[in-house]
């Protein structure tokens, strides 16, 4: 009775995302304030800070980070595509697909611009922000595939998207708990992304707190599991992780801008055991 329950929560879930709206998506949660480089409170930047600490601090390294859940976004990659050679975007939706698609092969017509965020990464690498063109070299070089998930599955991708041995880095933003109908779902797919990480390597999971919905597009509201801290702490230890570090931004008054009702975004740093 209990796993019929769930089937038919993952389904629903999956049946609200027919409706996701890549273009509206960008424009409500990555332009300003939410993307404001000129902002030290605003909320990508902080990201993208967490972004960089994590994968530049000496211990995550390897050949392959997966992004789990990319959205039609590449933030969660733009520091990570200079530490590993190979690189796989995730989604489930084929709309989102394509919207990373066109970026990778350059073919213009994306729905957003990803240069300020280019140029704020090479900032924090230290380096002149004109070498965001590198960057985006690099990063195109770096994307192997962009490829389906669904993290409800305990195989979440296709058999041999992922060798075996598994990857040494997964990145996921505001992914889980954005597709899961409860609290034991968001743990079940911690514990199947896990599968695809080996044994020692690192996770990397930003996420919403306090979340219980967000607007996939106009109208499109769709359903989040709300987790505090302790419970995002409690489902890592749950599903074989040990939490290196956990940051958290609650967001100021003017960053709540009617598209969600998030009250706070967790950083996680975590080795799977
Ligand atoms: N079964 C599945 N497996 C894997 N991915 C799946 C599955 N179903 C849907 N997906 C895929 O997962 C989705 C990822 S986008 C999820 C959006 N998360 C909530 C949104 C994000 C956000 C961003 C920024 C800020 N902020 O404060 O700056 C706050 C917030 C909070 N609201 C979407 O790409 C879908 O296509």
């Amino acid at each position: 009775m209990a796993e019929k329950r769930a089937e038919n929560g993952v389904a629903a879930m999956a049946a609200c995302y027919q409706r996701f709206d890549p273009a509206a998506y960008l424009q409500y949660n990555y332009t300003p304030p939410r993307a404001d480089f000129d902002r030290k409170d605003s909320i990508v930047p902080w990201k993208l800070a967490c972004l960089h600490r994590a994968f530049t601090e000496g211990d995550v390294n390897g050949e392959l980070l997966v992004d789990i859940g990319s959205g039609p976004t590449l933030y969660q990659v733009l520091s990570g595509c200079e530490v590993f050679n190979q690189v796989l975007l995730t989604d489930f939706l084929e709309v989102n697909r394509q919207e990373l698609r066109r970026w990778v092969r350059d073919e213009g017509s994306c729905n957003l611009d990803w240069t300020p965020y280019l140029q704020y990464v090479c900032k924090l690498e230290g380096r002149r922000p004109s070498a965001w063109t590198e960057k985006a070299v690099k990063l195109r070089k770096v994307i192997k595939d962009i490829l389906p998930i669904d993290v409800h599955r305990p195989q979440p991708m296709a058999p041999g998207a992922v060798p075996s041995a598994g990857a040494d880095c997964l990145v996921s933003c505001f992914c889980l708990e954005s597709v899961s109908p409860d609290l034991p779902a968001f743990t079940r797919a911690l514990g199947h992304i896990g599968k695809l990480l080996r044994p020692g390597g690192h996770l990397l999971l930003i996420g919403a707190l306090g979340e219980s919905y967000y607007l996939g597009g106009p109208g499109v509201k769709i359903p989040v599991v709300p987790l505090n801290e302790a419970q995002v702490c409690s489902s890592l230890k749950e599903t074989g992780y040990t939490l290196i570090r956990l940051e958290v931004y609650t967001l100021p008054q003017d960053m709540r801008v009617g598209v969600d009702d998030v009250t706070g975004v967790f950083f996680v740093k975590a080795k799977k055991d």
